[in-house]
């Protein structure tokens, strides 16, 4: 099978050509490929399939087998497969998750994607749709504790579930931990992402996030997305600001006129690859 390695602020995924391959397993092939040491390694793998309704399709999957509804970093990551390998000469496509249909637009240099610019949609604050099992309208900075720890969470969804929880520091945090401890919390029952975010100004957020199904990784850009929706609701950022996460920078704008939350980012090819063997 062969494979292509990409990363988009770090966040790196295997993505396959699902026009080629005929892949009969999906979970399985996850959690063997995403093995740093066993596998290729990876933070889970991308199929990028045909589409009835859009450009393209895209599954995504966590290195424990899961599939997620939707992937910010990776939805960058295919804009630049798709056009950089001459799947489509459009510097505008439209690609199809289980979080509905995004709009992604291509800065070009060189006949090569550098930038994607998404259209992640609306961002979805009601606890039943997130979902989070608690009555009410939203959960915004709500008092939450676990183990010996408070803390005030924000719950949101970007089509997937995110905690968020301001900080002033990350030195007194246990992140593996906690964010584990939060993923698996009965509140949660679909689990959540949890970001961890410090306010350094109205337009700049540095993050680090604990994802569903794979643990601590280098960016998330449905997390970035949520975490500058929960700052906005705190009071603590404006709509557009700079999310700057261990493994890059991504700019996050919340526009006022549609509602949609719009991100744009890097996206990186590192290497193409074929699998033997057992795989
Ligand atoms: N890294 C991603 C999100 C991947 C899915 C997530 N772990 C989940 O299970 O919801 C991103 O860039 O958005």
């Amino acid at each position: 099978m062969r494979f292509t390695k990409m990363q988009g602020a770090g966040n790196d995924y295997i993505y396959v050509n699902g026009f080629q391959e005929n892949i009969k397993n999906p979970e399985r092939l996850a959690i063997e490929l995403s093995d740093r040491h066993f596998g290729v390694g990876s933070d889970g793998l991308v199929i990028i399939l045909p589409s009835k309704r859009c450009d393209f399709k895209m599954r995504m999957f966590n290195p424990d087998g899961s599939e997620a509804e939707m992937c910010g970093n990776a939805s960058r990551c295919i804009g630049k497969y798709v056009y950089d390998k001459g799947l489509t000469d459009k510097k505008e496509i439209t690609l199809e998750t289980k979080a509905g249909i995004k709009k992604l637009k291509f800065t070009v240099t060189k006949n090569k994607v550098k930038n994607v610019c998404v259209d992640m949609g609306e961002p979805i604050i009601s606890p039943s749709l997130i979902p989070v099992s608690k009555i009410g309208d939203s959960i915004i900075g709500e008092p939450f504790s676990v183990g010996d720890e408070q803390y005030k969470i924000t719950c949101i969804s970007m089509g997937n579930p995110h905690t968020v929880i301001f900080l002033e520091s990350f030195d007194n945090i246990d992140l593996h931990q906690t964010g584990y401890s939060i993923e698996h919390h009965p509140l949660f029952p679909q689990r959540t992402n949890v970001e961890f975010a410090i306010i350094e100004s109205k337009n700049n957020i540095r993050m680090r996030v604990w994802e569903r199904g794979t643990g601590e990784t280098l960016a998330c850009g449905t997390g970035a997305c949520a975490t500058l929706v929960a700052a906005v609701l705190n009071g603590f950022a404006e709509r557009k600001a700079v999310l700057h996460l261990l493994g890059g920078d991504l700019l996050i704008e919340w526009n006022d006129l549609d509602n949609h939350i719009y991100m744009t980012g890097d996206a990186i090819t590192v290497f193409e690859g074929e699998t033997v063997d057992r795989f």
